[in-house]
């Protein structure tokens, strides 16, 4: 024999009652179906039942009650059967009429009124789906017995296992009952509280020792985590008991928590499946997971509306009682207690409450304890509200080290603050207190990091859509499948402005579509609030990238890194700014534990920072570096020819996508002197900007005024540069803007090579660096390639957000 549960949603639709009967159809044993009441029932009949007691009307209430339910038999029946399942139906209108005048003259409505109200919901119910499903009518308020605490009775276990057993035992068909009702054993209508339909159908399971319960909802399973909230959270295959029981009680109201209880003991396994999807798998509870044997962790559960009070003094210390008289109060005030954290110097306990008991919880604490705060021996009462409680569940984190402190590492590290912590000694489940602003974020790290997530996710914040950040977006579109497929990696553009506008968007920006939505994006471009909207998404795994080359941009990094999203910059105003600038933005960096990435800052895509790190991390110094790191000026020496005069080569060279947004900023020698200082600064010397010797080779009246004077006037130079160039060439020599640090001394200047010299060869836009150290010395170490363009500096800025990654 089978048990099958439906609920509320499930029986709430002619076309969902017709799923029903295709679902029972299928089955090859007997079965007793379990129903709840038509969607939205209970809640009219407790709401009517309430305001009839405070003196409003029933008639609306009860009408609209008679009409869904004639609606539906309208809907399931037809002539003489549908004549038959009406007459068979009026005669509970009318009862429940007269239950509503009664309440209505005496304006009082007992427990025990209240359940015999709420209960015509699955007794109507339960006619209409038996009658449809041509089944026999248990009445479950005659077999299941319990006492009379009126709204969530207790169920007397034998004599209802008796009952059922007697009345279903020579069952062949198919039954059906009522879920949620039942009778104390004077025959008075009770009820098992609310939800109690899937206890009904656990005790008929129980009694019947059937070989599976199945609960019919309208979701698929228990899943990983709330997917309102998660959207890549996923149906659970299998599950213990146990986990079960924990899961539901932090809001995952996929099955009511009592229900386990009978089917545990005789082993009985429970399966959820979805009556809008009956194809899907659901999920199966049982003694041992058939699934995810491996995974420490099942689910995440969590709820909201949460306040947490705090007793405290330091007069609470060794004091016996404490806990017990706290936890009486609220025991008396029927106040359940959701979590309870207590320090070991046992001068504080915590416990968190539904908000909405948070007040009658603080009133009926502070008068247990007048005398006691009256003294000064309990100093403190805290109630801390708008809070949410996130748990993670699994059997297999019982004896496995490390989950409690990856779980906080990985909390932490994402800027989440941790309010209060609870952990069962069962270690089946860690709970903690977290401000509801914050759930969000909390329940997508923690999905992600335990693998429940099917890919991990980077959410990227972009500024500046010019040569380098667009050929960026180009890139991750091309990758994503691939990064998807091999690393789990899915790079979501959550944000991104160019100088006029910006847009943001959580849910993901369609790379395709950024030009067009900047475009009719009313929010205009401002760094402000830029950030502002960026920190208030509070997402996880979040990434600023600066494609500008602008200052005031720069200027944000220490916020944006202080509320613990990474930056990855291809500007290099920042790292080249103060040395104080420098090193507070890597320590902030380090301290929030997110990344602070520059690679591209000198020589593109070359890997000149991360080999100067790996060098020093292990130990090695630098002693001397000498290179061409301008790809503009190298382009531009390459170029230069009798039918390219320089200004044509500046011109060529901005084109070509390697010039600065101001060429001027190459041509000075400022873009070197940078790029050497932050080489510098990486091989572990405190050096400015200003400490660095430099020798112009272009006039500095070219650099004064603005940008269209200098294209107007720089081909005054052309002869000139010509006239150099050719005797130059005569001699076989080439000129090389060269960068070199010795003796912690820095020095940039023009450079004339011959053939004998390593920079002589160096092609078109290429940068080279030598490296010499204490273990590269005879032989330095030499890096050479593109120092600049998009497509390189763009990878350079891929690969650093995928260091952000850590994959
Ligand atoms: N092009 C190259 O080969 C390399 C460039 N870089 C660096 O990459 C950065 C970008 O260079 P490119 O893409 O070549 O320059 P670009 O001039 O093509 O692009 C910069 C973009 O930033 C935008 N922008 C400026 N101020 C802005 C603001 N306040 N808000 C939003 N957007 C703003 C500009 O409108 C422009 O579209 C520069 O810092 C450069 O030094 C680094 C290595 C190589
Ligand atoms: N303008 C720069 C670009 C790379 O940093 C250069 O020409 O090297």
């Amino acid at each position: 024999m089978k048990i099958l549960k439906f609920g509320g949603t499930s029986v709430g639709s002619h076309e969902n009652v017709r799923r029903i009967d295709e679902i029972v159809k299928g089955q090859n044993t007997p079965v007793i179906v379990v129903v709840s009441a038509l969607s939205g029932i209970t809640d009219t009949l407790l709401l009517t039942a309430r305001t009839t007691a405070e003196g409003g009307e029933f008639t609306t209430g009860l009408s609209a009650i008679r009409t869904r339910h004639e609606e539906m038999a309208g809907q399931l029946f037809a002539g003489e059967q549908l004549n038959r399942v009406l007459s068979k139906l009026h005669p509970y209108f009318e009862e429940l009429e007269k239950i509503f005048q009664g309440v209505s003259l005496i304006y009082e409505l007992t427990p025990k009124t209240l359940d015999k109200i709420v209960g015509f919901g699955e007794r109507m119910s339960s006619l209409l789906i038996s009658e449809f499903l041509k089944a026999e009518l248990i009445d479950s308020a005659a077999v299941i017995k319990t006492d009379e605490n009126f709204g969530r009775a207790y169920v007397d276990l034998d004599k209802t296992y008796q009952l059922i057993a007697e009345r279903c035992g020579n069952l062949k068909g198919v039954a059906v009952a009522p879920g949620f009702i039942s009778s104390s054993s004077n025959g008075v209508m009770t009820t098992l509280g609310r939800g109690g339909s899937d206890y009904t159908a656990a005790l008929f399971a129980a009694a019947m020792d059937a070989e599976k319960l199945e609960i019919w909802t309208d979701v698929d399973g228990f899943m990983t985590a709330d997917p309102r909230v998660i959207s890549k959270a996923y149906p659970i295959p299998s599950l213990t008991y146990s986990e079960a029981m924990e899961l539901s009680h932090f809001g995952a109201k996929v099955i009511y928590p009592p229900t386990i209880l009978p089917v545990y003991k005789k082993g009985i396994p429970v399966q959820i499946k979805n009556t809008m999807a009956p194809e899907a798998e659901g999920t199966l509870i049982g003694l041992e997971e058939t699934d995810w044997k491996d995974r420490p962790i099942k689910g995440i559960s969590s709820m909201s509306g949460i306040t947490l009070i705090t007793v405290q003094g330091l007069g609470m210390i060794g004091v016996t009682g404490i806990s017990s008289r706290i936890f009486g109060v609220l025991a008396r005030k029927e106040i359940n207690v959701i979590l309870i954290s207590q320090a070991s110097s046992e001068n504080s306990i915590s416990f968190a409450v539904d908000s909405g008991c948070a007040e009658v919880a603080r009133e009926g604490i502070e008068e247990e304890f007048t005398a006691e705060i009256a003294s000064g021996r309990i100093n403190k009462i805290t109630v801390e509200e708008n809070l949410s409680i996130v748990a993670i569940v699994g059997e297999h984190m019982k004896h496995s080290a490390g989950i409690a402190g990856k779980l906080f590492h990985t909390i932490g590290k994402n800027g989440i603050n941790v309010v209060a912590i609870a952990q069962g000694a069962s270690e089946q489940n860690i709970s903690w207190v977290v401000k509801h602003s914050d759930l969000r974020k909390t329940l997508n790290v923690v999905h992600e990091s335990f693998f429940l997530s099917p890919y991990i996710e980077l959410n990227i914040f972009l500024v500046g859509i010019g040569t380098v950040g667009r050929d960026l977006l180009k890139q991750i579109e091309q990758q994503q499948p691939r990064l998807m497929r091999d690393h789990r990696l899915k790079i979501k553009l959550a944000g991104v402005a160019n100088s006029r506008k910006m847009y943001f968007d959580r849910a993901g920006i369609q790379i395709s579509e950024v030009e067009s939505l900047l475009k009719s994006s009313e929010e205009k471009s401002n760094m402000t609030a830029f950030c502002q909207e960026m920190i208030g998404m509070n997402m996880f795994n979040s990434v600023f990238v600066d494609c500008t080359a602008n200052a005031e941009i720069a200027e944000h990094y220490h916020h944006i890194l202080d509320n613990f999203i990474s930056v990855v910059a291809a500007n290099k105003v920042a790292a080249s700014s103060s040395f104080s600038r420098y090193k507070k933005l890597k320590d902030t960096a380090s301290k929030k534990g997110v990344k602070f990435l520059f690679e591209t800052n000198v020589g593109a895509g070359l890997p000149l920072i991360s080999t100067i790190n790996d060098l020093q991390r292990s130990g090695d110094r630098i002693q001397r570096i000498e290179a061409v790191l301008s790809g503009t000026l190298n382009f531009i020496f390459n170029t230069l020819s009798e039918e390219i005069p320089l200004s044509q080569a500046i011109r060529m060279a901005k084109e070509e996508g390697y010039a600065e947004p101001d060429p001027r900023v190459d041509l000075s020698g400022i873009d070197v002197v940078r790029k050497l200082v932050i080489l510098a600064r990486e091989s572990g010397y405190e050096i400015e900007k200003e400490d660095v010797k430099m020798e112009p080779f272009i006039p500095q009246k070219y650099f004064d005024g603005m940008l269209d004077e200098f294209w107007k006037n720089i081909n005054e130079m052309d002869e000139e540069f010509e006239q150099r160039r050719k005797e130059l060439a005569a001699n076989n020599q080439r000129w090389r803007f060269v960068g070199k640090l010795e003796n912690g001394q820095a020095e940039v200047a023009l450079r004339i090579v011959d053939a004998r010299h390593p920079f002589f060869d160096l092609e078109g836009s290429n940068n080279i660096v030598l490296l010499t150290s204490e273990r590269y010395n005879e032989f330095p170490m030499l890096i050479k390639g593109y120092g600049a363009g998009a497509a390189v500096t763009a990878a350079g800025v891929f690969a650093d957000l995928i260091k952000v990654s850590n994959i």
